[in-house]
């Protein structure tokens, strides 16, 4: 897992790994270098055109220089465009520029005529971290002009333009890929940014997450090969009750086919027994398509302490009793998954929130969100706002997106990083609440239920995605569930 770090703790990280390990700071630049070079290599070799590397004053134009050397090492030719004299620009760029092969073409902005071609690729190295302002002048006109250019381009650590923490005032560079140093910055997930850093990939340039940790703050970035950790053993002795016992609550007339996803996906993630309460005319539905769910009548709605885990909402309708809805809440003492509709009474009556157990899971969308805790006018006052109603409430908030975010009751905030467009299709968030609710009901602690509910859901999505593109749809998800258990080798 990888800490996400505000820019002005970058400096300081630097400061202190420099001074712990004795390396120079042109070394850990050369670091940066090599990381980019070698993702470059898997990914652009067979890219033939020219490449240009557009260079900034500041370290981000340093590591530029020192990229540019590595590629014109390894064959390509190469241009550096350059917008100040060195004795105006950092050290690590000035040692760089001096051990600039010949080969490389150095021009000065002033007299770069822009003949780029489609295949050749830009570099952008203008600004990283460093960006203290909006873009103006020559920086501003070229990259406008880039911004209009047919090629490939790459931005290298963040867009040039785009600031590390905040949202962006003015204009930014626009990639296609952003290769970003060591963890992505937390700006790159906001949704405000997504024009500019196309695919985003991070690479490792030697500095150990736990040297890391003694900077971070509270949020973290999740990967694939961290989700292992999070799951629970079972072995061949054990029996369905260990698998969990689970009640569904929703699916109002004409709305259960929410039930239907919602409890599927709940059999596939691996749930035991589950249960599901719909309205009573939807019952031959609801066997009809899953066979292997019980619909469960008053006796159960009675005894609910004897489910491992509930989930609320899916396909619920508003105009469901709020004193009945109450009294589930009331009289149930375990952490469950509140979605959709469930969430959408909790915006109606926000006192009933006092009446969700701790460490229960609420996994809403923007606008589900938006209705529960009021109006924000950025992603970055959004992700502020889910870090506090977790703390407030004490529950976990999922807030569904691009970069699905997990803020805990402690104040911590885990960013997915599986997943695609394709699952934003109908009846996806229905999926998402059985998959938490099953891992909740299998013995999770709810952390772990929501990141493996999140991570997998996400996975499940660019598996399905891999023949089906924007033709995916809620129940291809659910049957790509098993697969993800087997991709992340989890028993
Ligand atoms: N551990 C890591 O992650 C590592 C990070 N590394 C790399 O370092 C990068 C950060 O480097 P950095 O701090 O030198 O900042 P950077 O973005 O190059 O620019 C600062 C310069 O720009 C200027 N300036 C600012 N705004 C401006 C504007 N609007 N218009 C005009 N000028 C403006 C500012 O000068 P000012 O005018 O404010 O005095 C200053 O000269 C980071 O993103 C990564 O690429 C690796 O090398 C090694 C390990
Ligand atoms: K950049």
């Amino acid at each position: 897992m990888l800490s996400i770090i505000s820019g002005d703790d970058v400096k300081k990280l630097d400061a202190a790994f420099i001074k712990a390990t004795g390396i120079s700071s042109w070394d850990l630049m050369e670091n940066a270098a090599k990381a980019f070079f070698a993702w470059y290599q898997s990914k652009f070799m067979g890219v033939m055109g020219k490449v240009f590397v557009f260079s900034g004053p500041g370290n981000n134009g340093g590591d530029g220089i020192a990229i540019a050397r590595l590629l014109a090492e390894s064959g390509k030719t190469v241009s550096v465009i350059f917008f100040q004299e060195k004795e105006f620009c950092s050290k690590d760029y000035t040692l760089n520029i001096e051990k600039l092969p010949s080969k490389v073409n150095l021009i000065h902005i002033s007299d770069f005529n822009f003949e780029i071609d489609e295949n050749d690729v830009v570099l952008d190295c203008i600004f990283g971290i460093g960006i203290n302002r909006p873009l103006e002048g020559s920086y501003l006109e070229v990259i406008e002009r880039l911004n209009k250019t047919q090629c490939h381009k790459v931005s290298i650590d963040i867009p040039s333009g785009i600031p590390s923490d905040e949202i962006l005032q003015g204009k930014a560079f626009k990639a296609d890929h952003t290769v970003t140093f060591q963890f992505p910055k937390l700006s790159l997930l906001f949704p405000e940014h997504s024009e500019f850093t196309g695919n985003i990939h991070v690479v490792d340039i030697g500095i150990p997450d736990f040297f890391i940790q003694n900077f971070h703050k509270d949020k973290f970035f999740l990967r694939r090969e961290d989700i292992r950790k999070f799951h629970k053993k079972f072995n061949p002795f054990s029996h369905k009750g260990d698998f969990g016992r689970i009640m569904l609550i929703g699916g109002s007339v004409g709305k259960v086919g929410a039930m239907v996803l919602s409890s599927k996906a709940a059999l596939r993630t691996g749930s035991g027994l589950v249960h599901v309460q719909i309205a009573e005319s939807e019952r031959f539905i609801m066997q009809t398509a899953v066979p292997e769910v019980m619909v469960a009548g008053a006796e159960e709605i009675k005894r609910l302490d004897v489910f491992d885990a509930l989930g609320i909402g899916p396909g619920w309708g508003t105009e469901v009793d709020l004193s009945f809805y109450c009294s589930i809440l009331k009289r149930y003492h375990k952490p469950l998954v509140i979605d959709a509709d469930g969430l959408n009474l909790l915006s109606k009556k926000p006192e009933n929130l006092k009446y969700v157990p701790k460490g229960s899971i609420l996994t809403p969308h923007i606008r589900e969100f938006q209705r529960l805790a009021g109006e924000v006018k950025d992603h970055k006052e959004r992700l502020d706002k889910a870090r506090s109603f977790a703390l407030e409430h004490g529950v976990y908030l999922v807030l569904k997106g691009a970069f699905t975010s997990i803020s805990t009751p402690n104040g911590e905030q885990y960013f997915n990083s599986s997943g695609n467009q394709y699952l934003a299709t109908a009846g996806s968030g229905d999926v998402l609440t059985g998959m938490i609710a099953s891992f909740l009901g299998q013995g999770y602690l709810p952390l772990n239920a929501a990141i493996c509910g999140v991570f997998q859901h996400g996975l499940a999505g660019e598996m399905t995605a891999l023949d089906k593109r924007r033709g995916v749809i809620a129940s291809d998800i659910i049957d790509t569930i098993p697969a993800t258990f087997v991709d992340l080798d989890i028993e």
